[in-house]
């Protein structure tokens, strides 16, 4: 038991740590000093008569998936099997302000000076400090100690705006595809870079899953990894589709009612469970420190399997979030997922018919969402009707 006068770890009450698992969770004996003052939520993917020990000590709730159809009953189709997408169960029954996300072959890297690598710490820091997507700062992140905006900032944008996401590294093994695995099976990521960038507006990027922490208040309704693994044409694209996904649920273009003639940006933000469209506020999103030493590559030609739909179809996906904008009216994070579940049916469904699927449980994950989620004031049912 830490001395009282021992600072508290950083939001030790308000951050959940959700791990996806279909192995052991063995590494977690190295994140102890780390995760042990955090609550922990393991979604045991997989075999669900398979018992997951978890090491003395820590304190978390574990979901198979028996309880993940206990709990959502017919809504439990949303959540993917035998593949990582399973995570997102545990943002959805967390009740934090915070997730931080990480695989089970992760373990703590160390920094040049030999230094071990906290990476939730940092992942909190960048989660505390604001964003600055509607203006490049080329002295990276202007928050850290020892950088600031460069002359030429517009002083106008200094505040910066709320982090929605941050999104750390990997060394060692990094996440590539299996294409490239397979033409570089020995490459391994040995370059620590001293960065953290915010995501500049209007530019998506590939979320990896890996070592991810996000404000679950922010965007959490937006962080559906998909329908991927058991039974689907595709894998291994569910931190992918969620990161399209919520940098386009960043900013709800708002395309009706410009006020000087120029496009309103809005989004769909929470205060106080009021819904906000901000103007020239967007939510930010942050990728590079921290790192965390990746150590299992997973087996190329599998992957590949999983994989080759989700490498064709980008090159259709990726336009059309480019492209997808969103109505006014969409003033929540669950509205404009709704919308953009609509469009998905639209616009996807000619690229193949599992977007159609997709769309369907996009729509169920909302409402599953909301379930377990309910307006503060109103009492989750069973079925999912909200009790006053
Ligand atoms: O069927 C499954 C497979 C895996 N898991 C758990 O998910 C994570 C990631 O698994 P793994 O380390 O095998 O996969 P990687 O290729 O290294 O991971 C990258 O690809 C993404 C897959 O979408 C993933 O997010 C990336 O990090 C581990 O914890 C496994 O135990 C699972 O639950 N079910
Ligand atoms: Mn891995």
């Amino acid at each position: 038991m830490a001395p009282s006068h021992a600072p508290q770890p950083l939001l030790k009450d308000e951050l959940d740590i959700v791990i996806p698992t279909i192995r052991n969770l063995d590494f977690l004996e190295m994140w102890r000093p780390f995760f042990q003052p955090y609550h922990l939520i393991i979604v045991q993917d997989g075999d669900p008569s398979k018992t997951i020990r978890v090491p003395e000590g820590f304190d978390y709730e574990l979901y198979n998936r028996n309880d993940i159809n206990r709990i959502l009953g017919p809504r439990a189709a949303c959540i993917s099997f035998k593949d990582s997408a399973c995570r997102c169960f545990g943002y959805m029954v967390s009740k934090k302000k915070y997730i931080y996300t990480i695989d089970d072959d992760c373990f703590v890297a160390k920094d040049p000076s030999g230094k071990d690598i906290n990476a939730l710490e940092q992942h909190i820091k960048n989660l505390l400090s604001p964003s600055t997507p509607f203006f490049f700062n080329t002295l990276y992140d202007p928050y850290r100690d020892g950088a600031d905006f460069v002359r030429g900032y517009p002083f106008s944008l200094r505040e910066g705006v709320p982090t929605a996401v941050s999104h750390g590294l990997w060394l060692n093994i990094p996440d590539y595809d299996a294409p490239t695995q397979l033409v570089k099976p020995l490459e391994r990521n040995n370059r620590y870079v001293d960065a953290i960038l915010t995501i500049p507006k209007g530019t998506l990027f590939p979320m990896c899953g890996m070592n991810l922490a996000f404000d679950r208040e922010l965007i959490g309704p937006a962080m559906y990894f998909g329908l991927m693994g058991d039974g689907q044409p595709i894998g291994r694209y569910d931190d992918m589709w969620a990161g399209w996904c919520t940098k386009l649920g960043s900013y709800a273009q708002i395309t009706a009612d410009p006020i000087d003639g120029s496009e309103q940006l809005g989004v769909c933000i929470l205060y106080d469970e009021m819904q906000v469209i901000t103007d020239h506020l967007g939510l930010g999103v942050k990728t590079g420190l921290p790192y965390i030493w990746h150590s299992k590559a997973s087996n190329p030609f599998v992957n590949l399997k999983k994989e080759y739909n989700g490498i064709f179809w980008q090159e259709e996906l990726i336009p059309f979030f480019q492209s997808t904008s969103l109505p006014k009216e969409a003033n929540t994070v669950q509205k404009c997922y709704l919308e953009l579940a609509k469009q998905v049916r639209a616009k996807l469904g000619k690229v193949d018919g599992y977007f159609n699927k997709l769309a369907d449980s996009m729509v169920t994950w909302i409402e599953a969402w909301d379930q377990l989620n309910p307006p503060k004031g109103g009492v989750a049912t069973a079925n999912g009707a909200l009790k006053k």
